[in-house]
């Protein structure tokens, strides 16, 4: 079954469209875990005990596993979310030339979706594209202040650079496995590319620390009711001072954002 068929029953069964972000900083996880053999592993295990009822997806980024250990804690934590029926969402932001990228993409064979970087072109998504199963999800507006840099420069055709990636999004979407990442903080471009592109599903990262419209995440994110709202240090950090009880503040956390959001649901 194609991604996004099961994601849809993954938001139905759920009723949820939380994308709860697994980004386990070392230095942020609670003293009494950090004795454990892999603390990232052992922080991602509870509160993935503490969510799952709440997440349509989990969503790991690459960036805070990239070590040996790290690589185990994250070959734990994909197996342990999938064990709780959740798909998983690798935050990888990948792409390369021909067989490089070959290689990055032998990732879908362990996850179920992933984020690539478009700035190298279609050859540089290929392998990814050509997965029909898995989810692809393309850079387009990213939430970061830096995002302007490149994205927002004006074309000759006069329309800005995220505008042709989105275009170009939805002619590489010939598998129905494409996505966009789009920024909660961009709401006036989030509610543009809904119009220009009203079937790609967005993953709307930036919503709680990063300060992003929630409501326009999920009015301009679904496309058919289809689409993710990330928060990562929102939830995951929610009991950071609450001790060896932390993962109750996550599990509350991620319970109150799927109720805010389904408020804005159709
Ligand atoms: O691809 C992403 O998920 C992403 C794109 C973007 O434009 N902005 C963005 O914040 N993200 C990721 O979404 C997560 C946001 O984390 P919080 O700000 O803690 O909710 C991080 O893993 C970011 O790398």
């Amino acid at each position: 079954m194609n991604f996004f068929d099961r994601l849809h029953d993954r938001i139905r069964t759920v009723d949820s469209v939380v994308s709860v972000g697994l980004d386990p900083d070392p230095s942020r996880i609670p003293d009494h875990l950090q004795e454990h053999d892999l603390p990232r592993w052992a922080f991602n295990r509870r509160i993935i005990d503490a969510t799952h009822e709440h997440a349509a997806v989990y969503k790991p980024n690459a960036a805070f596993y990239e070590d040996p250990d790290g690589w185990r804690a994250l070959e734990e934590t994909i197996a342990y979310a999938h064990g709780k029926d959740v798909p998983v969402l690798l935050d990888a932001k990948r792409a390369d030339i021909g067989n490089t990228t070959r290689q990055y993409a032998q990732m879908l064979e362990t996850v179920d979706a992933i984020t690539v970087n478009p700035y190298m072109g279609r050859d540089s998504l290929q392998p990814f594209l050509a997965d029909e199963e898995s989810g692809v999800f393309i850079l387009c507006r990213t939430s970061n202040p830096g995002g302007a840099d490149l994205q927002d420069l004006t074309l000759e055709s006069g329309e800005p650079l995220y505008e042709r990636v989105a275009a170009l999004a939805d002619l590489w979407n010939e598998n129905d496995n494409v996505g966009l990442v789009v920024g909660a903080t961009k709401p006036d471009e989030l509610a543009e590319l809904r119009k220009q592109v009203p079937d790609l599903p967005f993953l709307v990262p930036g919503i709680g620390a990063q300060g992003g419209d929630a409501e326009a995440a999920v009015e301009y994110g679904l496309a058919d009711g289809v689409g993710l709202v990330n928060s990562s240090r929102g939830i995951i950090f929610a009991g950071e001072d609450e001790g060896e009880d932390f993962a109750s503040a996550s599990g509350q956390a991620a319970k109150r954002l799927k109720k805010r959001l389904n408020q804005y649901r159709a």
